[in-house]
């Protein structure tokens, strides 16, 4: 089985986790867009979809499915996102994809974030993936000296403009053992728009995506 297999195995699991009738929550990246896929087959049964892309509102348009604006909605049963890494307890970081603002954001409307992947991104303690941030550009030189006293080497991602018009720095040679802690810490520096470290809106329930099948790692 290929990692695309993978992906698409979860992103068709995942249905069965989706209540009738449901505004569902939609991530971005790879394994979301084989969800997407996998929705539009029933689409008649959900009342629509919030996006936390660009992308993803295409994709969700693209098959017919209703796209709901963020802020017209007080709360949905369930969001649905792919990972970068994801540990023992839930906790993720994201934001490959560069749109971790309004995952963050769309993800705080959630009552579960059932996160889908395939068993690569498994880890026990969060950071060889480099740490995504969304920034503001004016504030890169000082967060790049920020990052470098936690002993993390930042870099702004090339060629890359999020969906709010801001920046991504990628951090490497961060080993995140209190996810809680470092996301509350960089949350609070200026110039950060969101850090991609999602411990506060950690995952209930991993569907992962292995040879022998869909594993179900429930974290709540
Ligand atoms: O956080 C994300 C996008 O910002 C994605 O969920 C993450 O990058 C995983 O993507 P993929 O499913 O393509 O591996």
């Amino acid at each position: 089985m290929t990692q695309d297999d993978l992906k698409a195995l979860v992103g068709r699991a995942v249905l069965d986790h989706i209540p009738d009738g449901a505004v569902v929550g939609v991530g971005t990246g790879s394994t979301v867009n084989q969800f997407i896929d996998a929705l539009a087959t029933r689409k008649d049964r959900i009342a629509g979809a919030v996006s936390s892309s660009e992308a993803s509102t295409a994709r969700l348009r693209s098959h017919g499915i209703r796209v709901l604006e963020t802020q017209d909605v007080a709360s949905i049963p369930v969001y649905i996102d792919g990972a970068d890494e994801i540990d023992p307890r839930g906790h993720m970081i994201k934001g490959g994809g560069a749109a971790l603002t309004r995952e963050k954001i769309v993800a705080d409307l959630a009552e579960r974030f059932i996160c889908i992947c395939d068993e690569s991104k498994r880890v026990a303690v969060l950071g060889a993936f480099p740490l995504p941030v969304e920034v503001v550009p004016l504030a890169v030189p000082r967060l790049i000296r920020r990052f470098a006293a936690l002993g993390g080497q930042a870099s702004v991602r090339p060629g890359v403009t999020t969906d709010n018009g801001q920046c991504v720095l990628d951090v490497r040679g961060l080993t995140i053992t209190d996810p809680l802690a470092l996301e509350a810490e960089i949350s609070l520096w200026p110039g950060v728009l969101t850090v991609g470290i999602f411990a506060r809106h950690r995952a209930s329930l991993c569907l992962l995506g292995t040879p022998g099948g869909v594993v179900t790692l429930d974290f709540a």
